[in-house]
């Protein structure tokens, strides 16, 4: 069986006493948690000092971005080496706010997948149609084409230990989540084309996150559904009461 796997994206927010008061008081809430794997995901200045905060929970670091390059002349950019560390386990790639407002590509996307795995950062690779493409009928296509390209060249073993992010961009902080069946019916479909391109044994194995106004009262639902392994989550990951109880899903 997948082990669930709930992510908090906490996006642009938190200063170092916010974010790490956020980390302490999620930590005491979820220190019973069993069989989940969970993750929070701050921005670059303060994955140290809540990284700090984490130490001897059960919770583990995943940074919002990640570069390909090892070091460089790459202003503003951090490299894999840099988030290994500071101690982030996890990275998001590809989230469809970093494709909408700063040009990212699936060409990106699958050079900072390789360069995550290769230096033993697990990728969440986030993949989702806008609004007009669903409504154009072509989610499976453009879905299909994101994980394609973004995953193209690595391995089946590989693809078995990543987490694929199932993000429709019409979900994402305007409180209309897909439908339980509709979201399942889209992961159900990207585990399908990890089949086809990378074998059974990777479909079965990669965990794919629905995320999209993801709230204590409709975790359930979706968890139960057959493709869901778990959630990415926004607002509702910046309180910590909130976030615990979709933890303890
Ligand atoms: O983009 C998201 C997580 O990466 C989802 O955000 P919301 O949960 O705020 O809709």
């Amino acid at each position: 069986m997948r082990k669930p796997i709930i992510a908090g994206n906490w996006k642009m927010n938190k200063t170092t006493a916010e974010g790490v008061a956020l980390a302490k008081e999620l930590s005491a809430l979820v220190s019973d948690a069993k069989d989940v794997d969970i993750v929070v995901c701050p921005v670059f200045t303060i994955l140290a000092s809540v990284k700090e905060a984490l130490t001897g929970t059960n919770i583990k670091l995943g940074a919002q971005n990640i570069h390909w390059e090892a070091k460089g002349a790459f202003t503003g950019e951090i490299s894999p080496a840099m988030l290994k560390d500071v101690g982030a386990e996890y990275t998001l790639i590809g989230h469809s706010e970093r494709r909408q407002y700063f040009g990212e590509t699936d060409e990106g996307v699958n050079k900072r997948t390789k360069a995550a795995l290769a230096n033993g950062i697990v990728p969440i690779v986030c993949v989702g149609e806008s609004l007009e493409e669903r409504e154009a009928g072509i989610t499976e296509k453009v879905v299909g084409g994101q994980v394609v390209a973004g995953l193209d060249g690595l391995t089946g073993e590989q693809v078995a230990g990543l987490v694929i992010a199932y993000e429709p961009v019409w979900a994402i902080g305007t409180g209309r989540t897909a439908s339980s069946d509709d979201a399942n019916a889209v992961c159900t479909f990207i585990r399908k084309t990890v089949a086809e391109k990378f074998g059974a044994d990777s479909a079965a194995k990669v965990r794919i996150q629905y995320g999209g106004s993801v709230k204590a009262d409709n975790i359930a639902e979706l968890m139960a559904k057959s493709d869901i392994d778990g959630a990415l989550v926004g607002g509702a990951a910046l309180d910590a009461a909130g976030f615990s109880k979709i933890v303890k899903f």
